[in-house]
């Protein structure tokens, strides 16, 4: 019984979403009485022993009754108790459409069918009433508007079709609700806080922003009257220029003339007005489709199927491509070499699993639930793994915008059509399916404008459309058809059928729709349903290349006319309209010299994130082709923004600094992770941001331009040593075996080992009573070399007593410090090995390097630009050699390695090893005896 009631109230909703149709429309209103009954005698109601009449008279039954009842009475809304309850939102009050007892009889027919799932055996293949309807819509689309060969008003006839049919198919969205709390005042004047209903949000933003398009679309194709193109229906574009009518692969399409000058400037003019309309409705729509598709899950079996590696799902060529760091998006998309639409759509199937497989496992490590690694190794520490990831995510999703760029209109992909698919949220198949149809529909437009801008074009070469609009288009642009798309989504399909049975059993249950498809003869590209009914190829009309699915305008023509053609205009800002941007004065790149600016970074973990006024943007700067200005009006829309700033030297990464933490923590809800209508729609990975600490920050910054010497000499740095050569690379494997026999202290970004003395990262300093023992003996012949060099006597190996190994991944550094004095006397030696290293010593020219016991290990530097006797050296660090600090060096300059890959020495790019290991040996404070300074160099 209960579950009569929940089929009942599921079938109610959308059914009273037609009979509200009916009622508002004045002229049905007048024979209601036996209209209506028969509305609710439908059979399918009634089987299940309940129907829409009784739900809807019943007071205590869903939203939908209530709000009938509401409509019903002219007077109600006042006293309504639910102000903000469900509306028609989106429906116009009075449709502009009248009502003819045929097409109610149309109506029920639809949603019956509808209601039954397409299976009109009433059995048990039906669909979600979700996947239902997202086909109804787009099969509705494609009945309407066909493959759109021609530009000019849409008959009468099909334009009330699609807008009454339309207000059917969205009539269940007028009852989506959620519930808010909201004050309410009671009798006894004391005010109540209840929960209301309340239209659903992404209904509530996104349905009337879909309807506006889709009138804009109407709206163009009824401005397409006394225009100076016309179109035959023989192939004149062959005659005399490519094939013969006959000969042509498309001689049945109805060609577009235009004068034998070629269009006139106005003509021209107008025509390019239009398109960049249309263009601007088509990235809208595209931007909802994408959000919706964003928010729909990936159904589990698909996400068990999938590869768990983000590599595994590349493939070796395509994850080659992306881990050649030095390529730009456009390069890594040209190496691909792609000859197809196909190629293109399994390449981004390919990127868009592997995007998939990386976020999860982010996500996963994000929540700890899966680290990313479960054992430590050196070059995969979990922040260094978390920032590979990261850095191909990035690199992924530029390559796929690119692509997407490239191929604006492709079938859908993969995992899109597997969502679609299985979706059960009925509010998310309107809108997905809506925005698709109406995204296609745009692009059959622009397809559309192309054709008449090539004709143009080809009439007259002078044409400034020919010289600068469409470069390089010519009539063997046309490649592609609509049925190769078909082809693309079949095998998509039969993909997907692959890891989940169940779709194969519903094989049968899409006949009809099949069937509904080909008998007519609907296969263009407005078809971009995912359902596999929707495949026309077994369609008896013909062979598949010659199906009248005809041709469109080349993908790459299209892009051209997109890029080329419109980007001579300003956008307009049709959607969503913004405040002003912010003024330049705002906006800093922290490439140049950022006096006093706040040097942020992304916090370790996402699990580290806490609120904060500052957000680190990744996927989002000049490199990525997102100017400061439009980031900035893109994030003023959440708050006032204080100041945007590159967040390290790679043009993708930017710190958003607003005034306020709420106003970041609304920014972070809005755009992270979702594609950005207004920013060329980019997928945003935002996160608090955390300011640097000085030390770090600086030591990030003050790297550029010092030459970097090779030779201490060149340093010119009192008591400072490098000696080459220090160890054979014999010796140096055979340290490099003990140190990683013995077991590692993981700190945040490198591994320690502390022999003697432990050193406490904490106090910086030394525990004299904890003594851990003599030095190892592996490193007794080390320590005998040093005391035998000149100058230095044999007691001051034997007072080294504390060792520390510091092993650093590539790209990690060491902050700016001074050694603290009171835990290490006299010299430090460092060894380096494995791998070669930058190390930077800084001073201040003022400061004497006295040893200053008192002084503290690490020295605060406020804005370090600013600092004008501020002195840097850099110095290079090759495996097997050891430095010496003594005397100035050791005491009154910092020493620090910048956290680099990639290390510039004198014009040569020197990359970081796999890793450095240094062997640093002091003296304990235990000891009282003082080492005796080098007098020569050994
Ligand atoms: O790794 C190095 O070479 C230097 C280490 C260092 O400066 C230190 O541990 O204090
Ligand atoms: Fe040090």
């Amino acid at each position: 019984m209960d579950n009569n009631i929940i089929n009942c109230i599921s079938g109610i909703l959308t059914y009273n979403g037609l009979e509200s149709c009916i009622i508002n429309n004045q002229s049905y209103e007048n024979e209601s009485g036996t209209s209506r009954g028969e509305g609710c005698v439908s059979d399918s109601f009634d089987d299940d022993g309940c129907s829409s009449c009784s739900s809807s008279k019943d007071a205590s039954g869903s939203f939908s009754s209530k709000w009938l009842r509401m409509k019903k009475d002219e007077h109600g809304l006042d006293d309504w108790e639910f102000g903000g309850g469900p509306r028609h939102f989106y429906a116009k009050e009075k449709p502009c459409y009248s009502l003819q007892y045929s097409d109610v009889e149309t109506m029920k027919e639809k949603f019956a069918k509808l209601l039954l799932g397409e299976d009109i055996t009433g059995g048990r293949n039906g669909l979600s009433t979700a996947l239902a309807l997202s086909n109804a819509i787009t099969n509705l689309a494609a009945t309407v508007f066909g493959e759109l060969w021609k530009l000019q008003p849409l008959p009468e006839e099909r334009k009330t079709k699609w807008q009454r049919e339309m207000d059917w198919l969205l009539s269940p969205a007028n009852y989506m609700v959620e519930l808010v709390p909201a004050k309410q005042n009671c009798a006894n004047g004391r005010a109540l806080e209840i929960m209301t209903p309340k239209t659903r949000a992404d209904i509530h933003v996104n349905l009337p922003a879909l309807q506006k398009l889709d009138s804009m679309l109407i709206d163009t194709l009824n401005s397409m009257v006394n225009t100076e193109f016309w179109y035959s229906e023989v192939g004149s574009r062959a005659e005399g220029r490519t094939k013969s009518a006959k000969e042509s692969k498309r001689w049945w399409l109805p060609l577009p003339q235009v004068p034998t000058n070629g269009l006139s400037d106005s003509g021209r003019k107008k025509l390019l007005n239009q398109s960049k309309v249309v263009y601007q409705v088509f990235k809208a729509a595209k931007s909802i489709n994408e959000t919706i598709l964003l928010e729909m899950p990936v159904p589990t079996i698909i996400k068990e199927a999938l590869p768990k590696s983000g590599k595994a799902n590349l493939g070796e060529e395509l994850y080659k491509v992306l881990t050649s760091e030095s390529n730009t998006a456009e390069e890594m998309l040209n190496s691909l070499n792609l000859q197809s639409e196909h190629c293109a759509l399994e390449t981004i199937n390919k990127l868009e699993a592997a995007v998939f497989a990386w976020k999860d496992r982010m996500t996963a490590q994000g929540s700890g639930k899966s680290p990313v690694r479960t054992s430590w190794s050196f070059v995969k520490d979990p922040m260094s793994e978390f920032e590979k990831i990261e850095s191909l995510l990035d690199r992924t999703e530029s390559l796929l915008q690119k692509l997407k760029s490239r191929y604006p209109n492709l079938p859908q992909t993969f995992l899109d059509c597997t969502k679609i698919q299985s979706g059960k949220d009925v509010g998310h198949a309107i809108l997905e399916a809506y925005s698709r149809v109406l995204g296609n529909l745009a692009f059959s437009i622009l397809s559309r404008i192309a054709d008449i801008m090539q004709e143009d074009s080809l009439t007259n070469p002078s044409s400034p459309a020919a010289t600068c609009c469409f470069p390089g288009i010519n009539s063997s642009g046309y490649v592609e058809t609509p049925v190769h798309a078909l082809h693309l989504r079949h095998s998509l399909i039969d993909q997907m059928s692959g890891v989940d049975l169940n779709y194969r059993k519903s094989d049968a249950s899409h006949v009809s729709d099949q069937e509904l498809s080909c008998s007519e003869g609907r296969t263009s590209s407005v078809i971009a349903t995912p359902s596999r009914g929707r495949v026309c190829h077994e369609c008896t009309l013909g062979e598949e290349h010659e199906l009248p699915g005809k041709t469109v305008a080349n993908s790459l023509v299209l892009a051209t006319l997109i890029n080329q053609s419109l980007s001579s205009f300003e956008d307009q800002d049709l959607w969503p309209k913004l405040p002003s941007p912010l003024s330049p004065a705002t906006i800093t790149s922290a490439v140049s010299p950022n006096m006093g600016v706040p040097r942020f970074t992304r916090p370790k973990t996402p699990a580290a994130d806490s609120p904060s006024p500052y957000l680190y943007v990744a996927n989002c700067g000049p490199a990525v082709g997102l100017s400061y200005d439009s980031i900035a009006s893109v994030f003023n829309t959440f708050g006032e923004v204080k100041g945007i700033y590159a967040a390290d030297e790679s043009g993708t990464r930017v710190i958003v600094s607003y005034f306020e933490a709420n106003s970041a923590q609304q920014a972070l809800t809005a755009l992270n992770g979702k594609p950005c209508a207004d920013l060329d729609g980019r997928s945003l990975h935002i996160r608090y941001s955390v300011i640097q600490p000085n030390s770090e920050a600086e030591s990030q910054q003050v790297n550029e331009h010092i030459p970097v010497s090779l030779m201490d000499s060149e340093v010119n740095i009192p008591g400072l040593y490098l000696v080459h050569d220090f160890l054979s690379p014999r010796e140096e494997k055979e340290l490099l075996a003990a140190v990683d026999e013995r077991p590692w202290i993981s700190l945040s970004k490198r591994r320690v080992q502390h022999y003697g003395y432990e050193f406490c990262y904490g106090t910086r300093n030394v525990d004299t009573k904890l003594h851990l023992g003599e030095l190892p003996s592996f490193v007794s012949s080390v320590l005998e070399r040093i005391s035998s060099f000149p100058g230095l006597n044999s007691s001051t190996s034997i007072l080294l007593d504390q060792l520390t190994v510091n092993e650093y991944p590539p790209g990690v550094g060491l902050s700016p410090h001074i050694d603290t004095h009171s835990a290490f006397e006299g010299l430090i030696f460092s060894l380096s090995l494995a791998g070669p290293c930058i190390m930077e010593f800084r001073r201040y020219l003022d400061g004497s390097w006295v040893p200053d016991a008192a002084s503290s290990a690490y020295t605060k530097v406020e804005n370090v630009e600013n600092c004008s006797n501020l002195v840097r050296r850099s110095l290079y660090l090759p495996p097997r050699s050891i430095l010496l600090l003594s005397g100035e060096a050791r005491y009154a300059w910092q020493h620090y390695i910048p956290h680099h890959k990639i290390d510039m020495v004198n014009q040569n790019v020197i990359r970081r090893g796999a890793r450095r290991v240094s062997f640093t040996f002091r003296k304990s404070p235990s000891s009282c005896l003082d080492i005796p300074k080098p007098t020569i160099p050994f």
